[in-house]
């Protein structure tokens, strides 16, 4: 019998439970790097401060899915298919026309990039050139996905993508309708770049299980979103702007705000990370692009509050805010609607899953973990007009 075959636990003697599989190393990879005391951060060998100052969202795709940046005729190459990828198959714009205009954004997402699937050749062919070229498919459409279904909700005729431009233009552009500013482009670009990819996070571990059966990339990016959608992951972003309004509306202190749900032992959305010990580095540079765009934007307050809320955090729990907290403001000034945000945080962190995907079909092993089980055992059966 092979080794692998032979090796199992025995759970009567298993000693504890690693509850939400805390400090577990499942995989090995080369996407990324996380120093959680440090507070430091890498993609594929680069530094996220390096990738912030000088890359495009473009060059991160490349680099996530080969390990390496792209010569000058690479990235044309690349730009070339992922603008040429943008349109949606007519009955996925169909699903989003028939879908209620109340449904939830991430949701709508997930079902439409779920669609997509049955518009892609089966999964036959297993060459890296395949994978990576589906890869673009689905990160091509995503924002297509996502400014269509905006628009199609208000009332509004949908965009049809261009076929130039990077994915941070054609995005706001499909989204407003009109051109955006070079500085909304960039500060998009950077949103893109800051959110591709973190390790073993909830929806990229859920992406590489669903791969670990052979299963196909949709129904990977699929089960992704579903995770991702939740506000201990992604969805906190659209929880901190909630957050932020709400202060607003009930005209709350925002010191006042944080302590009452503290002490309801609530938590505050945007705060708190299993990796990092300190200030995850992208909500640094978050933060500087938070209070610059909220003045520029007339939306100061909402970034006062936000710095009294992260002192009040530092101050009352010794915890610090994660990517999803400064990006809710970022967004918020550039005028998105805060249930577009975990969307927008998708749209990128679908080139870290696809990267994750191509590795693990690369190297695969089912993912099985155990439970222990805690249930009784060998009860009689009893008939049901007796129970
Ligand atoms: C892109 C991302 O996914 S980043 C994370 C986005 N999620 C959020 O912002 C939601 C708020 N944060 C949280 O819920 C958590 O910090 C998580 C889910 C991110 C991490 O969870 P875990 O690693 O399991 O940490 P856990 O929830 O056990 O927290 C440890 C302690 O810190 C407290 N804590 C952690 N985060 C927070 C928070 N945001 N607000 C208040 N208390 C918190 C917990 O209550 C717990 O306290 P205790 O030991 O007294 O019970
Ligand atoms: O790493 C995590 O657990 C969550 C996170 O910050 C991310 O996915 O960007």
């Amino acid at each position: 019998m092979a080794e692998s075959l032979k090796e199992d636990i025995d759970l009567s003697k298993y000693p504890h439970i690693n509850k939400g599989l805390a400090g577990i190393v499942a995989f090995s990879s080369t996407k990324s790097f996380i120093d959680g005391q440090e507070g430091k951060l890498i993609y594929a060998g680069y530094n996220i401060d390096t990738l912030a100052e000088n890359a495009t969202f473009e060059e991160v795709c490349f680099l996530l899915w080969n390990d390496r940046l792209p010569n000058k005729a690479e990235l044309d190459e690349l730009n070339n298919k992922l603008q040429n990828n943008r349109d949606l198959p007519e009955a996925v714009l169909n699903y989003l026309k028939s879908t209620s205009s109340n449904a939830e954004p991430m949701s709508v997402l997930r079902t439409a990039v779920s669609m997509l699937s049955d518009f892609h050749e089966v999964e036959a062919d297993t060459s890296k050139e395949f994978r990576i070229n589906k890869a673009i498919s689905i990160t091509s459409k995503m924002p297509t996905i996502i400014a269509a279904y905006d628009r199609i909700r208000n009332g509004k005729e949908v965009v049809a993508p261009l076929s130039e431009k990077n994915t941070a233009f054609n995005f706001l552009y499909m989204l407003n309708g009109e051109e955006p500013g070079e500085q909304a482009e960039k500060t998009m670009d950077l949103c893109l770049i800051l959110h591709a990819e973190h390790g073993m996070n909830a929806s990229t571990f859920t992406n590489r299980t669903i791969c670990s059966t052979e299963s196909d990339m949709y129904s990977s990016i699929t089960g992704a979103i579903g995770a991702l959608k939740g506000p201990l992951h992604g969805g906190a972003n659209q929880a901190v702007m909630n957050m932020l309004l709400d202060i607003e509306e009930n005209d709350a202190d925002p010191v006042e705000y944080i302590k009452e749900r503290l002490d309801d032992k609530q938590k505050v959305m945007g705060f708190g990370h299993r990796v990092y010990k300190t200030m995850d580095p992208r909500a640094r540079i978050l933060r500087g692009m938070s209070d610059q765009l909220s003045r520029e934007t007339g939306h100061e307050k909402l970034y006062e509050w936000s710095e009294a809320i992260l002192e009040t955090m530092k101050s009352e729990k010794g915890i610090d805010p994660n990517v999803d907290f400064f990006s809710a403001t970022v967004y918020y000034s550039m005028g998105i609607s805060p249930d577009l945000y975990t969307c927008i945080f998708a749209m990128s962190r679908v080139s870290g899953w696809t990267g994750h995907y191509i590795e693990q079909a690369e190297n695969n092993r089912l993912v099985r973990p155990r439970a222990l089980y805690v249930g009784e055992k060998d009860l009689p059966w009893v008939p049901v007009e007796e129970r």
